[in-house]
C-alpha cells in the first residue's frame, strides 16, 4: 500500500466465477475514499469481465466494515481533503454502479458492519453473517446522517419503526436479530461464510434465490398515513431528547423524502442533507469527541515504551462504602475476584448488601441472569483484616476523605500486600504524595479515581505522582479497558483533574445566587446549555457533606480563587443536606422528583449578609447566555490551569474528563473544544471584566491571559508546560 494512500480493496476472481473484493483498511477496514474508489474499480473490472458471473464484498481480518473513514470528516471540516461530488459515492458508485449492476453482490458479514458498511451491504443482493456480526448504524452519534443510502434502505429492510429506533438510538443488533429482522439473509460460521456467500451469489446468478434490490421493496413500508404518524412521533421524541442538535432532524427529513416521494429523491435528500452536516458545530464537536476518546489511553513517554499490561488476578477494595462498593461492582462485573474490607461485621455486610443490590437491579431489568447474579456475586469476599490482602495485586483504597486515615491505611498495606501490588487510592481531593508519605513504596502509589456510581459512570482518572512507575499506569489503563471505563492519565495535585474543573462550576453558582440571581433559573440554563441538571440539583444529589468536604480541601489549597459561599453549611445547619434528606436546594417527593422552595430565600439572604454581598441589579437580570458564560467561563480558566501545569497532557483529555466526569455536553465537544469554538480572546476579557468588578475568583490565569491576548487557541498543545506526567 502506497504510504499516502488509506487502505485498499483487492479482487479475486475464483474458477466459480465469482469476483471476491476484500476491503482492506486496518484496524476496522473504515471505508475512506481511496477504499471507496478502488472499490468502484473493482466493480468496473467485475462487471466488464466475462468470467466473472456475481461479485462478493467481504472484510479483511475477520471485519467487514467500521463503516466511513471518520477522519475522512475531519478533514473535509478542515479542508484538507476535496469533497467529492454531492451524491457521487452514494449514488453514482453505491446505487447505480453496484446495485443496480447485471451482476448480483452478496455480502459476507463478519464481525461488524456498521454506517457506511452496513449501508454498502444493504445495496448487495444479499447478506449473510457469522453469528458474532454487529449490524448498526451509529452515525447520529458522531453527528453525521447514514450517507451511503442507509436511510432509504433501513426502512426498506426492516421495516420504518425499527429502522428508526436502530438510526435514532445509534445501536447495533446482532446477527441473529438481524435475520429475524430480514437484515441479514444467512447466519452462517466463520469458517462457512465465504463459501455459503459464493454459492449464494451463484444461486441469484441461476434464478434459485431471489434478486433483491433493498431500494426498490415496499413490503415492510407502513401505508404513507401510518409512516407519517411514526415519522412525527419520532420528531417529537428527538426534539426532547436532543433539542440542541439539529442532525438526527435533518435524517428524518431525508428518511421521509424517500417515504413519500420515492427511493430516489430520498437518496438525493440523504445526500444533500449528509453534506450540509458535516460543517455543524455539533458534529465537529462530536467528531473531536470520537477521537479524543480513543487517544486518551495514548500517553506520551507511558504507553509507548513498549510495555506490556501485568496480568491482574485479584484486587481488594478497602471500604465498602458508596464508592468501595461501586467498585467492587464493577470490577466483579468484569470477572476480577475482590475481597472488600470494612471496619465491622454491620458496615461489611451493609457493604456486600450494596453491591448486591447493584447486581440485582440488573436482575430486575432482565439485563442479567439469576444464574450470572449468583455467579458474579461469588467473587466477592468479605474481609475485617488485611491476612486475605497476602496475594492480591491490585488494593483500591475508598475509606473516608480523611488524611490521617488513609495515611495510616497506606502504611498497613506496604506491610501485608505483595511488593508487586499496585496501592490506589480513589480519593476525591487528597493529594496522593501526602496519602502515601507513610511508606516507601511510592512508585506503585496511584489514583483510580471513579465517579459516582462508580459501576455506572463512564470515566476512570488514573492519577500519577512523580513517583509512579509507567508499569503501573500501564496496568490501571489495562484495567479501566476491562471494566469498560475511559481511562484519563492525570498529574497528581489537589482535585486533579475534573474536581478542579468541577469547582469554580458550583462555586460561580453560590457566587451568583449570592449577588441576586435565581438559583432555579441557573440550573434551567445550565440544563438547556446541555448539562444533565444544574448545579443545585447536583449539589442536592452528590450531597452537602461530600460538597463540604470537597470545598474545604479547595479553600486550603487554592484560597486565593476559592469563593466562600455560606449557603451550603446554613443549610446543613438546619439539616437540609441534599436529595437524600429530601430537602437542599429542592424539594424532593417519595419519586425523588424535584419542587423549587420558596424557604431557599432566607438561607440565600442569610448567607449573603455573613459574605458582606450585595445584590447586583445587573447578575438579578442576567440571560441565559451570560449566565451560561459566568459558569462556564470560570472552569475553562481552572482547565486552562490544569492543562498549563501539566496535569494533564493534552487539551482533548480534558474534554473527555469534562464530559464523562461532569456531564459537560458531547455536541459541545469538551470544555476546551467549546472555549476555542468562542475563541480565546472573547473569554479572557470577560473574566478580566468580571475579575476587576467581582474579584479575584474570575481572574484570567496566565496562560489564558497570554493566549487571549493573542486569539490563540486554548487547546493547541503546550510546549513547556511543566509536566507532571
Ligand atoms: C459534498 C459532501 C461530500 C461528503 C462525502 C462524504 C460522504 C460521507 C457519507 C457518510 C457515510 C456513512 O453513513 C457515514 C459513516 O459510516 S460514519 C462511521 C460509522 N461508524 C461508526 O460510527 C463506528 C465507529 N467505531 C466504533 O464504534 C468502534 O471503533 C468499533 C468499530 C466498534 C471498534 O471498537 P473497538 O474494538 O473498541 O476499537 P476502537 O474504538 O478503539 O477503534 C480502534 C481503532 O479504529 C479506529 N476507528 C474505528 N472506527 C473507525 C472509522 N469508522 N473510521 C476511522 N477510524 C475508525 C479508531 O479510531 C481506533 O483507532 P486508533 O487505534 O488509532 O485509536
Ligand atoms: N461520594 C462520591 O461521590 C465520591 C466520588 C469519588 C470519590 N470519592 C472518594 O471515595 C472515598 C470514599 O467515599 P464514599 O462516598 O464511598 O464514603 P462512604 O462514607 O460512603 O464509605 C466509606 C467507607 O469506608 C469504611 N472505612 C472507614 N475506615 C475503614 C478502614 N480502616 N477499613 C475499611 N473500611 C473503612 C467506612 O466504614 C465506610 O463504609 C473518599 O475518599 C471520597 O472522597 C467519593
Amino acid at each position: 500500500m502506497d504510504s499516502r494512500t488509506k487502505g485498499k480493496t483487492v479482487m479475486e476472481v475464483g474458477g466459480d466465477g465469482v469476483a471476491v473484493i476484500t476491503l482492506i483498511n486496518p484496524p476496522v477496514n473504515s471505508l475512506s475514499f481511496d477504499v471507496l474508489y478502488n472499490l468502484k474499480s473493482n466493480y468496473e473490472e467485475a462487471l466488464s469481465r466475462n468470467d466473472v458471473k456475481a461479485i462478493v464484498i467481504t472484510g479483511a481480518k475477520g471485519k467487514f466494515s467500521g463503516g466511513f473513514d471518520i477522519s475522512g470528516f475531519s478533514e473535509i471540516q478542515k479542508g484538507t481533503m476535496k469533497e467529492p461530488k454531492v451524491g457521487f459515492i452514494s449514488i453514482d458508485i453505491i446505487t447505480d454502479l453496484l446495485e443496480a449492476a447485471r451482476k448480483p453482490s452478496v455480502a459476507a458479514i463478519d464481525g461488524l458492519a456498521l454506517g457506511g458498511g452496513l449501508e454498502l451491504s444493504m445495496a448487495c443482493h444479499a447478506r449473510i453473517s457469522t453469528p458474532g456480526a454487529q449490524l448498526g448504524l451509529p452515525e447520529l452519534q458522531l453527528g453525521v446522517i447514514p450517507g451511503f443510502g442507509g436511510t432509504q434502505r433501513l426502512p426498506r429492510l426492516v421495516g420504518l419503526t425499527k429502522a428508526l429506533e436502530m438510526i435514532l438510538t445509534s445501536k447495533p443488533v446482532r446477527a441473529e436479530e438481524g435475520h429475524s429482522l430480514g437484515l441479514i439473509d444467512a447466519v452462517v460460521p466463520s469458517a462457512e461464510l465465504l463459501t455459503t456467500a459464493r454459492r449464494w451469489a451463484l444461486d441469484i446468478v441461476e434464478r434459485r434465490k431471489p434478486w433483491i434490490t433493498s431500494l426498490l421493496k415496499t413490503d415492510k413500508l407502513p401505508p404513507l398515513g401510518e409512516a407519517r404518524e411514526i415519522l412525527k412521533f419520532a420528531r417529537g421524541q428527538t426534539r426532547k431528547q436532543a433539542p440542541n442538535m439539529k442532525h438526527p432532524l435533518m435524517c428524518l427529513d431525508a428518511l421521509e423524502m424517500g417515504i413519500v416521494s420515492g427511493p430516489r429523491v430520498g437518496l438525493e435528500k440523504e445526500a444533500e442533507v449528509g453534506s450540509q452536516v458535516i460543517s455543524l458545530d455539533t458534529t465537529k464537536g462530536l467528531i473531536h469527541v470520537f477521537f479524543s476518546q480513543r487517544g486518551t489511553v495514548k500517553v506520551p513517554g507511558v504507553t509507548d515504551r513498549g510495555l506490556m499490561p501485568r496480568k491482574i488476578k485479584k484486587v481488594a477494595i478497602i471500604g465498602g462504602g458508596l464508592m468501595g462498593s461501586g467498585i467492587a461492582t464493577a470490577l466483579i462485573l468484569s470477572n476480577y475476584p475482590v475481597i472488600l474490607k470494612e471496619v465491622n461485621e454491620k458496615f461489611l455486610e451493609a457493604g456486600i448488601g450494596r453491591v448486591k443490590a447493584n447486581l440485582q437491579s440488573r436482575v430486575r431489568k432482565g439485563s442479567m441472569s439469576k444464574e450470572k447474579f449468583e455467579k458474579t456475586m461469588s467473587l466477592l469476599k468479605g474481609s475485617l483484616d488485611y491476612e486475605s490482602f497476602r496475594d492480591v495485586d491490585m488494593v483500591i483504597e475508598a475509606v473516608i476523605e480523611n488524611i490521617s486515615l488513609k495515611q495510616q491505611i497506606f502504611a498497613d498495606l506496604e506491610k501485608y500486600c505483595p511488593q508487586h501490588c499496585i496501592l490506589a487510592s480513589n480519593t476525591s481531593t487528597i493529594d496522593l504524595n501526602k496519602i502515601g508519605e507513610r511508606t516507601k513504596s511510592q512508585d506503585r502509589i496511584v489514583g483510580a479515581h471513579f465517579f459516582s456510581p462508580a459501576h455506572v459512570m463512564p470515566l476512570l482518572e488514573i492519577v500519577r505522582t512523580n513517583h509512579t512507575s509507567a508499569q503501573v499506569i500501564v496496568d490501571l489503563l489495562d484495567v479501566g479497558k476491562k471494566i469498560k471505563k475511559t481511562p484519563v492519565v492525570v498529574g497528581n495535585c489537589t482535585g486533579f483533574a475534573v474536581n478542579r474543573m468541577f469547582f469554580p462550576y458550583t462555586q460561580a453558582a453560590m457566587f451568583l445566587v449570592e449577588r441576586g440571581a435565581d438559583p432555579y433559573l441557573i440550573d434551567s440554563a445550565v440544563s438547556k446549555f446541555g448539562m444533565p441538571m444544574g448545579p443545585f440539583r447536583l449539589c442536592d444529589l452528590v450531597g452537602f457533606g461530600v460538597a463540604i468536604a470537597t470545598a474545604t480541601q479547595f479553600i486550603e489549597n487554592f484560597p486565593e480563587r476559592t469563593y466562600k459561599s455560606m449557603i451550603i453549611p446554613l443549610m446543613q445547619e438546619d439539616k437540609r443536606a441534599g436529595e437524600a434528606t429530601r430537602k437542599g436546594f429542592y424539594l424532593y417527593d417519595d419519586k425523588r422528583k424535584a419542587k423549587p422552595d420558596p424557604e431557599l430565600k432566607k438561607y440565600i439572604e442569610k448567607a449573603r449578609s455573613i459574605s458582606g454581598a450585595n445584590v447586583d441589579p445587573k447578575l438579578v437580570k442576567l440571560s441565559e447566555k451570560e449566565i451560561i458564560e459566568m459558569t462556564f467561563f470560570p472552569v475553562v480558566n481552572e482547565a486552562c490551569r490544569v492543562f498549563a501545569e501539566g496535569i494533564a497532557v493534552k487539551a482533548a483529555d480534558l474534554d473527555i474528563a469534562a464530559i464523562m466526569g461532569m456531564g459537560f455536553p458531547p455536541y459541545r465537544g469538551g470544555i476546551m473544544f467549546w472555549a476555542d469554538s468562542i475563541g480565546s480572546k472573547y473569554i479572557y476579557s470577560r473574566l478580566d471584566e468580571w475579575s476587576k468588578t467581582y474579584g479575584d475568583f474570575f481572574k484570567p490565569c496566565a496562560f489564558l491571559a497570554e493566549r487571549g491576548s493573542k486569539g490563540a487557541p486554548l487547546s493547541a498543545p503546550v510546549e513547556q508546560a511543566r509536566s507532571r506526567l
